[in-house]
């Protein structure tokens, strides 16, 4: 084969939990993550310029976010890709295409989602047949949030995030996703939730998942989930962008069930009680101050997929 292509969701968290301050500079957590109908695409391709003594990854990226993203080797589909190789300990090559739709640096794990398309699309390409548990493995190394992205569906992620358990859900959820101007840097995020800690002497809890978050996602139960979301870390990004606050309080007021900043933010998360109320109140809190954009989605759906 000459091009595998594989599409990949974004995440939102359904609950955030965060505990303290690790010695390996990471946060214990409960973290439960769902896979949202909002994708990229990573195209891996065989190199067109076989000159040897180019760089063995190409890489490029389509779409309107695409002057956001990092077009050398810090793209995290990239380093995905060398670590790949890396663990085959020979040298592979391969030409990399992002197609981005999902928010950079918006709290959706973007940058994770194609670490996890690069995986599977190389993986496939040089016919290596590693099995899910090994890029698993090299997925936990490149990101916290890198493994989820290949599983997919709704899962609770402990340690840093990386150990999975899936979790049973019944029914489909419809979401609303406020997009900002500009992302929010994630270890600036953490470190703004241990600052507040600090400063109002409230020690980090032990994260615990939440039964009645389980519960209600056990049994479809749209109404239970919206009571259940919560974010730990939506207090340190509301300090960084205090505009987020206006736009939670819209989706609130327009009646969205739920209203929580997606993992680091900036992005904002409404769930809605159908896909119809979800496209009323796409359009209803489209203008708010703060808000570039909005996207409607549902969830939830399966993690990195060879398409077509
Ligand atoms: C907050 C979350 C919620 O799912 O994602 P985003 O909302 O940013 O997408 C994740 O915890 C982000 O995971 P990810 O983006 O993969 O982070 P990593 O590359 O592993 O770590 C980046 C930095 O975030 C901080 N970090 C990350 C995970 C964790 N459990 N504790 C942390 O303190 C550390 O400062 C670390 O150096
Ligand atoms: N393929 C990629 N897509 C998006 N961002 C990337 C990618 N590779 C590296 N990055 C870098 O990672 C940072 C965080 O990316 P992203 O995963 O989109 O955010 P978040 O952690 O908030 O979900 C970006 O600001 C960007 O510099």
């Amino acid at each position: 084969m000459s091009a595998i292509t594989v599409r990949v969701p974004a995440k939102v968290n359904l609950q955030l939990a965060v505990g303290p301050l690790r010695e390996d500079g990471y946060h214990d957590l409960v973290n439960v993550f769902h896979a949202v109908s909002l994708f990229d695409e990573v195209t891996a391709a065989e190199p067109f310029d076989v000159n040897p003594s180019a760089a063995p990854l190409g890489i490029r990226v389509e779409g309107d976010l695409a002057g956001e993203v990092p077009v050398n080797d810090d793209n995290l589909a990239v380093r995905a890709a060398r670590a790949l190789a890396d663990r085959t300990g020979r040298s592979y090559r391969a030409d990399l295409l992002i197609r981005k739709s999902i928010p950079v640096a918006g709290g959706m794990a973007g940058g994770s989602a194609d670490a996890a398309a690069a995986l599977v699309a190389c993986n496939e390409l040089w016919g290596l047949g590693l099995p899910r548990e090994d890029l698993m493995e090299i997925a936990a190394d490149i990101g916290s949030d890198v493994p989820f992205a290949l599983l997919g569906g709704t899962a609770v992620g402990t340690g840093r995030g990386e150990r999975l358990a899936p979790l049973e859900t019944a029914g489909v959820f419809h979401w609303v996703f406020a997009l900002a101007d500009g992302g929010l840097s994630t270890p600036r995020v953490y470190g703004e939730c241990d600052r507040l800690r600090e400063e109002a002497g409230v020690a980090a809890p032990t994260p615990a998942v939440s039964e009645a978050l389980l519960a209600a996602l056990r049994e479809g139960d749209v109404r239970a989930l919206g009571q259940a979301l919560s974010n730990d870390l939506q207090p340190a990004a509301l300090a960084l962008r205090p505009s987020l606050a206006n736009t939670l309080a819209a989706g609130r007021e327009h009646g969205a069930l739920g209203a929580l900043v997606s993992g680091s933010g900036p992005t904002c998360a409404f769930l809605a009680e159908s896909a119809e109320r979800a496209h009323e109140l796409a359009a209803l809190i489209k203008d708010v101050d703060g808000c570039r954009s909005v996207v409607t989605a549902s969830g939830p759906v399966p993690g990195a997929t060879v398409a077509g």
